[in-house]
């Protein structure tokens, strides 16, 4: 069984020590803050950078990045320049068959090993706006994420957060956090997934979640007494499930 809370990493008090990735999209100031602070490590893809030196603006030398990585066709030059001064790694990578995420989830897997780092989640900052075909790359990656490490790798962007089930397990996803905004699906990105719920509005018995027939979007949690706080939402699948929820405004 695999515990655990989607959005306790998002929560100044939450446990889970993390490894940061930042994308090439507007980073969420509160967010970063709290992301940052548990970060034990750190990193940019490609153009990510330039959002991280245009948020740290008068801060920049104590908002350094572990490594930038990435076919550094979008870093900006005096974002580039400024970074390799302060010794950040640089990580050049010509690879076009990958995108600059996955590249850079790969060498975060690497690091975490290398140093021996505690981590409970990969964050990524960015990855679910913009492009569209960007948006299906990071649906994309996180494929590739579960061929790499165990490591829960969770997406957010403005108030979506993303996260792939792994296929053959069952998942208790805490949604107790009080971050947690009214939305939430189940999406059978890669193939068609068997699916059983509890703890949602509109749960799976055993049936079968595949495009054309039937997707779980806009679905919500089961009601719940609020002293008592929401059940965790139970999710069982026989092939990688993606589970998408909104994150209440601050
Ligand atoms: C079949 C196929 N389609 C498309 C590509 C092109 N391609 C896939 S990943 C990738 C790198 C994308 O880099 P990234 O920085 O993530 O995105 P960018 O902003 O450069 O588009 C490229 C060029 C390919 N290699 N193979
Ligand atoms: O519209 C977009 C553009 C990019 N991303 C993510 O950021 C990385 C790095 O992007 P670069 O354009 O190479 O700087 C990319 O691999 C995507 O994961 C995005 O989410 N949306």
């Amino acid at each position: 069984m695999d515990e655990f809370a989607p959005l306790d990493c998002l929560l100044p008090s939450g446990k889970q020590r993390i490894g940061l990735v930042i994308l090439n999209q507007p980073i969420d100031e509160q967010f970063f803050h709290v992301l940052w602070s548990k970060a034990k490590i750190r990193a940019c893809a490609d153009g990510g950078a330039n959002h991280l030196y245009r948020l740290t603006e008068g801060h920049r030398e104590s908002f350094l990045p572990d490594y930038i990585n990435g076919d550094f066709d979008s870093i900006l030059p005096e974002v580039k320049t400024f970074y390799t001064e302060k010794n950040c790694k640089m990580m050049e990578t010509s690879d076009q068959d990958l995108t600059d995420f996955t590249k850079c989830l790969a060498v975060m897997v690497e690091e975490i090993k290398a140093q021996k780092l505690q981590i409970d989640t990969i964050v990524t900052l960015g990855g679910l706006g913009g492009r569209f075909d960007q948006i299906m790359a990071t649906v994309e990656t996180l494929f590739h994420a579960q061929k790499m490490t165990d490591l829960p790798v969770v997406v957010i962007q403005d108030r979506s957060l993303a996260v792939l089930l792994k296929e053959g397990r069952q998942h208790h996803l805490n949604v107790n956090t009080g971050l947690e905004g009214k939305w939430c699906s189940l999406v059978p990105v890669g193939s068609p997934c068997l699916t059983t719920t509890s703890g949602l509005k509109w749960n799976l018995d055993n049936q079968v979640l595949t495009f054309g027939q039937l997707v779980s979007t806009s679905n919500t949690y089961e009601d719940h007494d609020p002293k008592e706080g929401r059940k965790p939402v139970r999710i069982t699948t026989d092939r990688p499930l993606l589970w998408s929820m909104g994150i209440k405004p601050q």
